[in-house]
């Protein structure tokens, strides 16, 4: 299988207010520290699950999963109204900030434990607040799960949450 690696991912530049994420936080040390680039016109998070979020032994545990398309759908909306708004990773900019508004997950085959994991995303703007993020998980070619994410550009509430 061709060997993908994240070199920019936007979760690398998320301020560090947010960037606390359990499974995309860079600065959460028990997280799962997941990461998100453009791959052409698609987006990409390549992850493999410790052994401990097992469902069935040998098959990875279906709200893992979940989280795995949940943040791989903020960090594929952050990239393209990023890079709408002239932006690309490394220029310096601050990304936007989304949250999850609905997560939808199909969960297709067994996802089998210890392979890389590959969340292939396809984003579509419903309107400059309201994106939507079609993900596929593959674990090597087979296609294990299919979710669908609807972003809000995060409101100012969430603001100094910190407790
Ligand atoms: C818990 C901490 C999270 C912090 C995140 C900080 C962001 C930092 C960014 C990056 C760091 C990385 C962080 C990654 C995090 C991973 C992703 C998550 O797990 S986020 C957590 C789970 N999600 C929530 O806790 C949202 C809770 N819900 C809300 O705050 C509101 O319900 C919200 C913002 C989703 C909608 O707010 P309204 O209801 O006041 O606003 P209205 O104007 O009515 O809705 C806006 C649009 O959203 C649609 N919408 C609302 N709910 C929907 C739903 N369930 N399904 C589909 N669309 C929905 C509406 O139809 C509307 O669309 P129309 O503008 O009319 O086209």
């Amino acid at each position: 299988m061709e060997e993908l690696k994240v070199e920019k991912a936007i979760q690398d530049i998320y301020p560090d207010d947010i960037a606390w994420c359990y499974g995309c936080g860079r600065l959460n040390d028990d997280g799962h520290h997941l990461r998100t680039g453009w791959h052409g016109d698609k987006t990409i998070t390549i992850y493999t699950p410790e052994s401990k979020y097992m469902g069935i032994p040998g098959f990875i545990y279906g709200g893992l999963i979940a989280s795995l398309i949940d943040c791989h759908g903020t960090g594929s909306a952050a990239l393209a109204l990023h890079r709408k708004n002239g932006h690309e990773i490394g220029d310096g900019a601050e990304p936007p900030r989304f949250v999850t508004a609905n997560l939808n997950v199909d969960f297709l085959k067994p996802t089998p434990q210890h392979v890389p994991l590959k969340a292939i995303g396809t984003v579509e703007e419903i309107h400059p607040k309201k994106w939507k993020v079609e993900t596929e998980v593959y674990a090597q070619d087979t296609l294990c799960a299919r979710g669908t994410v609807v972003l809000v550009v995060m409101p100012s509430t969430f603001l100094n949450k910190n407790d």
